[in-house]
């Protein structure tokens, strides 16, 4: 049995009286996409926040490697190799998908010139063209604004980005919400990619059918608290519509 690489255990959010999260547990294991179930409200959204850093829980236990850890920022989270890609993906879209890569990891040139600010661009430019093709991402231009690629290339460089300053676990909430089929398509294989590199994937998902074509395993939740995980092999659309609304997801062994 392996170590989850990132783990919840016992985690509880509450706003007012509202139980956001309550004992949940939560595993996701290494070279694994995991994809996180459950109807509107169950708390998806809050457990992420939670995992990366961007919120505190009210009780429970977080563990990297089996070792319990302190997420008390999102920066702390990204430099214990978690980072999470939201829906609006954070790019600016004024700047390059190349600037986008190193966006507030800027580097600068070695001695004076680097001391007084001027950018490596000629590095971070070989480090992007690197990153994109170990992960098949093809762009039209890596000199263009952002905000002139399709929605699928914007994703695609949200995603590479996160990839390339993470080494352990990727959060994706819906990254396919918006897309058609073509880029749809292009942006999971990217998914996979990402998993083939090494780096765990969380797939926030409401999409039943994609969940079970690109996730190993599922954990679901509902109504704040963990109804258990499942497998996807040999998985259908209606055993995850049971589990959600019915909490009876199998609690497997692994
Ligand atoms: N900041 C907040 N203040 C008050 N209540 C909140 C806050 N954040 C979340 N909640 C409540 O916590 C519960 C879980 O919300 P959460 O957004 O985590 O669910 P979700 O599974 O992500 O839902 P969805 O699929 O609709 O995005 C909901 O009842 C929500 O209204």
């Amino acid at each position: 049995m392996s170590t989850p690489v990132l783990e919840a255990r016992g985690i509880s959010r509450h706003f007012g009286h509202v139980k956001a999260l309550e004992g949940v547990n939560f595993r996701v294991y290494p070279g694994e996409i995991c994809a996180l179930i459950g109807d509107n409200g169950a708390g998806k959204s809050t457990l992420v926040k939670i995992l990366s850093g961007a919120d505190r829980p009210d009780g429970g236990t977080i563990l990297i490697d089996g070792q319990p850890v302190s997420l008390a920022s999102p920066s702390v989270a990204q430099q214990l190799g978690i980072s999470t890609v939201y829906q609006d993906l954070a790019l600016a879209p004024e700047l390059t998908p190349v600037d986008n890569l190193f966006l507030g990891r800027e580097e600068l040139l070695p001695g004076l010139l680097g001391k007084l600010g001027c950018l490596d661009r000629a590095s971070m430019r070989r480090k992007a063209v690197g990153q994109f093709a170990r992960l098949g991402v093809s762009l039209r231009s890596l000199k263009v604004p952002i905000s002139t690629l399709s929605g699928g290339q914007r994703q695609s460089v949200a995603i590479a980005r996160a990839a390339m300053w993470a080494d352990r676990v990727i959060f994706l909430d819906e990254p396919t919400a918006a897309l058609g089929v073509v880029q749809t398509e292009r942006v999971l294989e990217l998914i996979r990619q990402v998993r083939a590199s090494g780096i765990a994937v969380v797939l926030i998902s409401h999409n039943m059918p994609q969940v079970l074509e690109i996730a190993d395993r599922v954990e679901v939740l509902r109504l704040g608290r963990s109804v258990g995980q499942l497998s996807t092999a040999g998985a259908r659309v209606e055993d995850l519509v049971t589990a959600m609304t019915s909490g009876a997801a199998a609690e497997e062994s692994r």
